[in-house]
């Protein structure tokens, strides 16, 4: 009987199993004080693969922004690891990189940021262009010199947005729905392998809400692992691979979204549970 069942159990073992996507970045331990007073995020572990859609949920607070600034390097962890992987193998250690390595870095994980960061006065294509400049020479960028491919490329995307009517116009002059399409142009532009984009929806309109996140499903299905902080559940419900539950400046929960219940729910957002859509 014993024998048997060892038997099943290494038959078992040898099925094939599913093949899971390349692992892009595995964060281990990761936490961040601003002050000795002040933890706001503790013990952050989790990888990160490609292709993923991967939403960060929890209360006005919770750390979901400073995760996406530590993972992009725009902000410096208290402690812990984020090893990037490339073809299957750890390359390096985020969180100790020398500048030059950095810039790299921050050209392989695009960020999209709350307020757009586009410059206003400059048109979209340019502000599309910009998102070439960490893989530009200072002297090319300075003078805004950029190549016939990089402007392919950026009139390419601006196509695939249908901003490309509004190629010349200004920044400053487009509506929130549109700068938020030429910012996801521009984070683009970089080739990125990770693309962190901080809650982009939080000021649009239904039709807009719909159409970002429609694009970022399909920037994962290329191949780009997409991880966005999202406040709407549904909108998770729908369009995520994966959700990462954060409260008190721990992850809680990660997991399908279909595993988002009631009770976790009321952990992740006590009595802002009221506003949630
Ligand atoms: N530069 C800073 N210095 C000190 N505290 C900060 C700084 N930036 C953010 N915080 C604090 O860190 C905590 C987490 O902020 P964070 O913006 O990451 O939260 P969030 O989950 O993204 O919130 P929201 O959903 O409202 O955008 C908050 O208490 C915030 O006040």
């Amino acid at each position: 009987m014993a024998q048997a069942l060892l038997q099943s159990a290494v038959e078992f073992d040898a099925r094939p199993q599913a093949v899971k996507p390349p692992k892009v970045l595995a964060v281990k331990g990761l936490g961040k004080a601003w002050s000795s007073q002040q933890r706001v995020l503790d013990d952050i572990t989790f990888d990160l693969h490609a292709g993923e859609l991967v939403a960060v949920i929890g209360r006005s607070g919770a750390g979901k922004s400073t995760l996406l600034h530590l993972l992009n390097g725009t902000l410096t962890a208290s402690e812990g690891e984020m090893i990037a992987w490339r073809d299957e193998v750890p390359v390096q250690d985020i969180t100790r990189l020398n500048r030059r390595e950095m810039r790299q870095w921050r050209s392989e994980c695009g960020m999209i940021f709350q307020d757009f960061c586009l410059v206003p006065r400059l048109d979209v294509l340019t502000n599309v262009l910009l998102g070439r400049l960490s893989q530009t020479s200072t002297f090319k960028s300075f003078f805004k010199v950029f190549s016939l491919t990089d402007r392919a490329r950026a009139i390419e995307l601006l196509q695939w947005m249908n901003m490309l009517p509004h190629a010349l116009q200004r920044a400053e002059n487009l509506s929130g729905g549109q700068m938020q399409r030429v910012a996801i142009c521009r984070a683009l532009m970089q080739n990125p392998k990770v693309l962190l984009a901080d809650e982009p929806v939080a000021s649009l309109d239904p039709k807009n809400t719909r159409r970002i996140m429609d694009v970022l499903r399909q920037i994962s299905g290329q191949g780009i692992s997409v991880m966005v902080n999202l406040h709407s559940v549904e909108l998770v419900r729908e369009y995520c691979t994966r959700v990462i539950g954060i409260a008190q400046g721990r992850i809680i929960f990660d997991g399908h979204p279909n595993q988002l219940n009631d009770n976790l729910l009321h952990q992740l957002y006590g009595d802002e549970i009221s506003q949630l859509t």
